[in-house]
């Protein structure tokens, strides 16, 4: 690009910064990239989906009036999303930590540039060269968390990974199924950052998308032999997304691909949103095959996993906003209400984060339950209300409603009272003052002694334990 140009992106990037103060400049333009200037019109380019939605919802027109301020004839500006790929295959692999994404395209990187992680899985030069799809370097192993619902796809995934050239292969092909967002994507290029660290073996990765287009794009050249052979050259072939794979030639070419790998002892993985005997238009040949390795689903993510990849995603932003911190209740909040997947869990951070940098202030329940409202849907738990909790405890303890919300401190009303307000903090979406206010108007920092009693007792006393459980099972029925 002309130095002229860089000198002119230089200075806009100035104005902005004066016209929008330096911590929202950091937050929002700092990862900003100018890709090209081309008569009337600039484009640049931002690494995520979230930056750019988010520029062009509040920025757009300041942006364009720095430009404008700077060279009066630009009239449009265009805002991309950069792929999370380095264009660039490092000849020294231990140098190839990924890094911020390079290449322009409209890519699907979901991941915003907050939750970097520091992944340092390094890039394939063959995965490059065989026209690979693009790789997040956050979707590794280390960033992927454990849970029920994915013990058996990690478990195997990681075989796949770690297994050596000439090894004999276990399970062919490996078939992963799960919901949207159930981390199909995370486990796949975990094994292809993975696979392809060690020196012997080329893993690929293509979404069936790309698999389409490289072969129809063979075919037009006429290279598509050659493109085969590149393709039955790897040791274990990666393939996203498998649902969208259509088309009667391409079909009939991938069961050659995949015939071809399994014959010669190559590993083939494979995801989709559904399992093989659902995939209704793909021929049936090739749903046997697919069928005939190994199908692990993912179930949906529970709560504990839900919170464990809150919790992860917390720690890679406070990689790069030090001063970022969500207290636990809003963690246990956001895991308990927010179900569905975990492209909403990581929403929800961003927004978090997001909202707290920019008006800089701390994250609370009540900020947390704001920004996230519409990423709740709406089979979501039952929603309990404080009266219910009042009248179940009190049936339960053999005391009255009205003891609960009274004054008295005999340990016959005490323990069930704070039992009654640690279900409501735990239960409901009501802050502190708010249950305070609901139990006899009584001070906030009361109802956290409560909950922080109980929940401190809990740990210890399985018999109250076993009470809990059952005021809760009662609650949500
Ligand atoms: N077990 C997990 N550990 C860490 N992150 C996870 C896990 N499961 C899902 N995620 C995160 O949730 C988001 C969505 O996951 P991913 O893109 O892998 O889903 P997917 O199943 O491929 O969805 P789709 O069907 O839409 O392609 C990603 O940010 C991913 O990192």
């Amino acid at each position: 690009m002309a130095n002229m140009e860089q000198d002119h992106w230089s200075r806009v990037k100035g104005r902005l910064r004066s016209t929008v103060g330096e911590d929202v400049y950091s937050s929002w333009f700092a990862r900003m990239d100018l890709e090209s200037v081309q008569d009337d019109s600039v484009h640049l380019s931002v690494p995520t989906r979230f930056l750019k939605s988010w520029i062009q919802a509040h920025y757009a027109e300041r942006v364009l009036n720095a430009w404008q301020a700077e060279m009066p004839q630009v009239h449009r500006v265009d805002l991309t999303v950069r792929s999370a790929m380095r264009n660039v295959a490092p000849a020294n692999k231990e140098a190839a930590a990924p890094a911020e994404a390079r290449r322009t395209e409209t890519s699907n990187n979901r991941h915003a540039p907050e939750l970097r992680a520091t992944a340092t899985a390094p890039v394939s030069a063959s995965h490059e060269a065989l026209g690979g799809s693009p790789l997040d370097p956050r979707l590794t192993f280390a960033s992927f968390v454990l849970g029920r619902a994915n013990t058996l796809a990690h478990a195997a995934a990681r075989q796949v990974a770690e297994g050596r050239r000439g090894d004999p292969v276990m399970f062919n092909p490996l078939y992963i199924h799960a919901g949207v967002g159930l981390g199909k994507t995370h486990l796949l290029q975990a094994v292809t950052w993975a696979g392809n660290s060690g020196p012997d073996r080329k893993v690929l990765y293509l979404t069936a998308e790309k698999f389409m287009y490289g072969f129809v794009a063979a075919l037009k050249t006429q290279t598509a032999l050659a493109f085969k052979e590149a393709l039955r050259g790897i040791d274990v072939l990666v393939i996203d997304d498998m649902q969208f794979l259509q088309g009667k030639t391409t079909q009939a070419e991938f069961c050659h691909t995949l015939n071809a790998l399994i014959d010669a002892g190559r590993q083939v993985v494979i995801a989709a949103d559904r399992p093989p005997s659902d995939l209704e238009s793909l021929d049936e040949r090739v749903r046997s095959r697919l069928a005939g390795g190994l199908v692990v689903e993912m179930s949906s993510l529970g709560e504990e996993l839900r919170l464990g990849i809150l919790k992860s995603r917390v720690a890679a932003a406070r990689a790069h906003h030090a001063s970022f911190e969500v207290p636990e209740p809003v963690l246990d909040y956001l895991a308990r209400t927010i179900t569905h997947n975990g492209r909403d869990l990581e929403g929800a951070i961003n927004r978090l984060l997001a909202h707290s940098k920019l008006n800089a202030t701390p994250v609370t329940l009540e900020m947390a339950e704001r920004e996230v409202r519409d990423l709740i849907r709406p089979q979501e738990p039952k929603r309990i209300k404080i009266e219910d909790i009042q009248r179940v405890v009190a049936r339960q303890y053999n005391v009255s409603r009205s003891d609960l919300l009274s004054s008295r401190r005999t340990a016959n009303v005490v323990r069930p009272r704070q039992v009654a307000m640690y279900l409501a903090k735990t239960l409901t979406l009501r802050s502190l003052p708010e249950i305070g206010r609901r139990f006899g108007g009584r001070d906030h920092t009361t109802v956290l002694h409560a909950v922080r009693k109980i929940e401190a007792l809990v740990g210890k006393d399985v018999a109250l334990q076993d009470e809990v459980e059952t005021l809760k099972r009662q609650l949500q029925e």
